[in-house]
């Protein structure tokens, strides 16, 4: 794990050109795990606005790009450059990725107009926001224009007020701190004494930014796009933002780790909504000293019996949704099922053994019609193994 680069000398870039070699704008959309980044990302690509815009989009965890891909919708032209990091991301284990991917699109410069770039729910937005100042010629072609942080209603105090372990920084509010507009979203999931205390907490941790409230991140989208946070006269601000926040440890928090489960075949619908309530809210499965995995974040990709379509999963904490896609299973296409867990486990010594009863379970799902009692009996003769 990279130290901590020192905040590099934030040098303001010189005045935005205009004409051909107008510099693009870069908005950088970020929030915690599940919080509704994907969703104001959609929202932001399918609203009329006659601006082309392209994707950068940074997953956490090996392969889980996949379910991020077929979230964002395919509205208009959309360069997507993926950068798939294998539980790390774009912030803290490889910079020039993020670079890369910025370059790679600039290859295409003419096309689009705007670049809007999600980070993972982990990531630390202020490395990614510093990288327009280490790269001076990239500065010559983007410049940021804005960091968006999207807060999640229903979980984001908890968030917030997690123990992290011993000099850990929490992202959840380092997410905040940087943000110039904060979007709390989902406030269909709280009333309104939650909402004062969540709105308490998010101005005491910035009190610059703007605040917006909004269900599935529809914003008025002036309010998120063109904001200039750091034009030339501001560009010192993000460098007295980013000393308010740094830290010299890194913020990745090695409890949290990703797993994926690929199982092919199809899945009856009923035994795939009890494997997922057993797993977030009765947390049947432990591992061999009784921990249960602490799930934040599920997300998957199935294919239920009967259906055409392919079904999303998409879980946070213990809410969860199985959504048809527009896509289907292409004829030729081996249906595999992908399941992404993204949590912690206390002792992550012992994961294993929660992986592989959590496993065996979800593949007991894929026998097909199953009277439920011996299903279940599979289960247990099943976990009696390990
Ligand atoms: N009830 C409710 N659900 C929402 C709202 N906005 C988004 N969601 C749901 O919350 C889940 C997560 O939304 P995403 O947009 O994928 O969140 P994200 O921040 O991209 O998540 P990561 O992939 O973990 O980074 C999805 O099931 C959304 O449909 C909202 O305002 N209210
Ligand atoms: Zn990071």
């Amino acid at each position: 794990m990279e130290e901590e680069d020192e905040c590099p000398e934030l040098v303001p870039i010189k005045e935005k050109s205009t004409g051909p070699t107008a510099q693009i704008p870069v908005t950088i959309i970020t929030g915690y795990l599940g919080a509704g980044k994907t969703t104001l990302l959609n929202y932001i690509l399918t609203e009329q606005h006659n601006k082309r815009i392209a994707v950068i989009l940074n997953e956490f965890g090996e392969g889980s790009a996949l379910e991020k891909s077929l979230a964002v919708s395919q509205a208009g032209e959309l360069y997507e450059e993926w950068l798939e990091l294998r539980n790390g991301c774009l912030c803290c284990s490889v910079k020039d990725n993020g670079l890369k991917a910025i370059e790679n699109l600039m290859e295409k410069k003419g096309k689009f107009d705007y670049i809007l770039l999600e980070t993972t729910g982990l990531a630390d937005p202020g490395a990614v926001a510093s990288m327009f100042w280490v790269d001076a010629e990239l500065g010559s072609d983007v410049y940021l224009d804005g960091i968006v942080t999207v807060i999640d209603a229903k979980y984001g105090m908890q968030h917030l007020t997690e123990e992290k372990p011993e000099g850990l920084i929490n992202e959840a509010a380092r997410q905040i701190a940087l943000a110039d507009l904060a979007i709390i979203n989902k406030t269909d999931l709280v009333n309104e004494s939650e909402m004062v205390e969540l709105r308490g907490m998010v101005r005491s941790i910035n009190g610059l930014g703007k605040i917006l409230e909004t269900q599935k991140s529809r914003v008025d989208l002036s309010q998120v796009l063109d904001l200039h946070s750091f034009d030339t006269k501001d560009g010192i601000r993000l460098a007295e933002k980013l000393q308010l926040v740094k830290t010299s440890q890194p913020h990745l928090d090695k409890s949290m780790l990703t797993i994926t489960f690929e199982v092919p075949g199809s899945v009856s619908e009923d035994l795939l909504n009890i494997f997922i309530q057993n797993l977030l809210w009765e947390k049947t499965f432990k591992n061999k000293t009784g921990l249960a995995m602490i799930v934040i974040r599920l997300k998957g990709i199935f294919s239920i019996q009967h259906k055409q379509k392919k079904v999303m999963l998409q879980g946070v904490h213990e809410l969860y949704e199985l959504d048809e896609t527009s896509e289907c299973w292409a004829d030729h296409e081996p249906r595999i099922n992908r399941l992404v867990f993204i949590g912690k486990i206390r002792y992550s010594l012992s994961v294993e053994s929660w992986e592989i009863s959590c496993f065996i379970t979800f593949k007991t799902c894929f026998i097909n019609n199953l009277p439920f009692t011996v299903f279940l009996l599979q289960v247990e003769t099943l976990m009696a193994t390990f």
